[in-house]
């Protein structure tokens, strides 16, 4: 009987599923990579969170046939190191991107309508937060994605359709015709995207490099109204400079779902930063998403055992 290895609990759905096909499930006793380097053993198979994969771990796997990722990013898993032994990873593609998007939109209102500085006004007795407090409408604002993939366009079709707002993007790979059909704008640069953000969020990988894409200069190009949300990776955005420059006056809110260190450590910056809004890395974590990702893994997981191609390999990095 093959087994399937598990880092962190997953929906039991999809746990009853993998029993019915005949694998047998083991979870790490605990949620780090030193505890999976020690259990992994003769699993075939192996379900893995936001702990990742380390190639450490690939290399204690000598059974290894597949590594499936609960999510869609897999930077934490070493992808290069599984592709030398042959050994496919995949990925949750599409499965959390509502949810995910959901938690954007919320963000984004969060920053617009200062809703957790107004729910600890009200808390402290300050009712008269409601004359302080005005926040903006995001009615014909204009939000600017960085990265138009699954997560994205769920969150132009909400913006733009629900909330009548004018959605701009930048994705290089991503053919024009996908932009036409989600009645987005195809901004040429990253340069041209940021002068024009009343509202920047961010939905592509982390890079390789771990180097954040958007840097001081960078948010520098922002209106200094602007809003700027990341529920991606907080590897993606200088977060450093981004709460210098909150504090500052210099951007108008800002909400992270994704921090650089997670969790963080007592003294990250963002922590203590007014105007800030955090989530602990749960735009996914909805019962619908959740349920999705895991039977998803499931399902590539007896496809590759049972001898065929599972859905959505990761490639390699070049
Ligand atoms: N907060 C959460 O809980 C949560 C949940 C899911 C995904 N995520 C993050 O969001 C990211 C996006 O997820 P998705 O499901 O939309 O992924 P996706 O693969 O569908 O889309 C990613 C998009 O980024 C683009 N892209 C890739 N490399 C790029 C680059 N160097 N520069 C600019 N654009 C680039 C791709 O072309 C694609 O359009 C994930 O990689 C993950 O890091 C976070
Ligand atoms: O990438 C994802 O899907 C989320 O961050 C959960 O890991």
């Amino acid at each position: 009987m093959s087994t399937c290895f598990i880092t962190q609990p997953i929906h039991p759905e999809a746990v009853r599923f993998l029993h019915e096909q005949g694998l047998r499930t083991r979870f790490a006793t605990m949620p780090t990579m030193e505890a999976v380097i020690a259990e992994v053993g003769d699993a075939e198979a192996v379900i893995t969170r936001d702990l990742g994969f380390s190639a450490e771990a690939v290399a204690a796997a000598p059974a290894l046939r597949i590594i499936a990722c609960h999510g869609s990013g897999t930077n934490r898993i070493a992808v290069a190191a599984a592709a030398r032994r042959g050994i496919p990873v995949t990925r949750a593609v599409d499965a959390n991107s509502r949810s995910v998007a959901e938690m954007t939109i919320a963000l984004m209102l969060a920053g617009a309508r200062r809703i957790c500085p107004a729910d600890a006004a009200v808390r402290q007795g300050n009712w008269g937060f409601r004359y302080e407090g005005a926040g903006t409408e995001l009615h014909r604002k204009t939000l600017a994605l960085v990265g138009f993939g699954a997560i994205a366009r769920h969150v132009a079709q909400i913006a733009g359709h629900g909330l009548g707002m004018k959605v701009v993007a930048w994705s290089p790979s991503v053919p024009d015709d996908v932009f036409a059909a989600h009645g987005v704008v195809r901004v040429a640069c990253i340069e041209d995207l940021l002068v024009q953000a009343d509202v920047l969020s961010l939905h592509r990988p982390a890079s390789v490099s771990g180097q954040p894409l958007l840097d001081a200069k960078h948010l520098e190009l922002l209106p200094g109204h602007a809003i700027i949300v990341n529920t991606s990776r907080g590897s993606a955005i200088d977060t450093r400079a981004l709460t210098e420059m909150l504090k500052a006056g210099r951007l108008g809110a800002a909400a992270l779902d994704v921090l650089p260190q997670e969790p963080p450590l007592p003294d990250e910056a963002a922590l203590s930063c007014p105007g800030m809004t955090l989530t602990p890395h749960m735009g996914a974590t909805t019962e619908e998403a959740l349920i999705r990702m895991a039977m998803m893994c499931a399902h590539q997981i007896m496809d590759c055992l049972g001898g065929r191609v599972p859905a959505h390999i990761v490639s390699p990095p070049a």
